[in-house]
């Protein structure tokens, strides 16, 4: 089996609705993401996918996070923006955007919201 993995960035607000403590009011994250995925057979270059491809896909999704208050995104209407549901969402729209390669599997998701701070998903 390979694992591949690519990271990039966005900038974005939230706030978490009934938490105790100051993460109750809006205030913002440079969130960083790592995308996991997974598979056995290599094409014929001998790769599992290209790099490219992955970055475009990771970087398609986080647009629509970059620079909103997230908890104004309908698929956040009803729970919050945490770290972890936010590592869910990214690995869900991930997945359907590589749904056309059978052999790459999305292995895991993880958020970070700070350095020191981060929440994986994985299926
Ligand atoms: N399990 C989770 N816990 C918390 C989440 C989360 O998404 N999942 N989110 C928050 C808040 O977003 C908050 O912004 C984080 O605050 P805090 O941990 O205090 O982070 P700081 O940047 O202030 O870092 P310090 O290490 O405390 O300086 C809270 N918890
Ligand atoms: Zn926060």
């Amino acid at each position: 089996m390979f694992k591949l993995k690519v990271q990039d960035y966005f900038s974005s607000a939230h706030y978490l609705k009934d938490y105790k403590g100051p993460c109750e009011k809006i205030h913002g994250h440079n969130w960083k993401v790592e995308l996991i995925v997974e598979g056995s057979e290599l094409n014929s270059l001998d790769i599992l996918i290209d790099f490219a491809i992955l970055k475009k896909i990771l970087k398609e999704v986080l647009f629509e996070l970059d620079h909103k208050l997230l908890n104004e995104i309908p698929y956040f209407e009803n729970i919050n923006p945490s770290s972890e549901r936010l590592a869910e969402y990214i690995f869900k729209k991930v997945k359907e955007k590589l749904s056309s390669y059978p052999n790459v599997k999305v292995k895991e998701v993880t958020v970070f919201e700070t350095e020191k701070a981060g929440a994986t998903y994985y299926e």
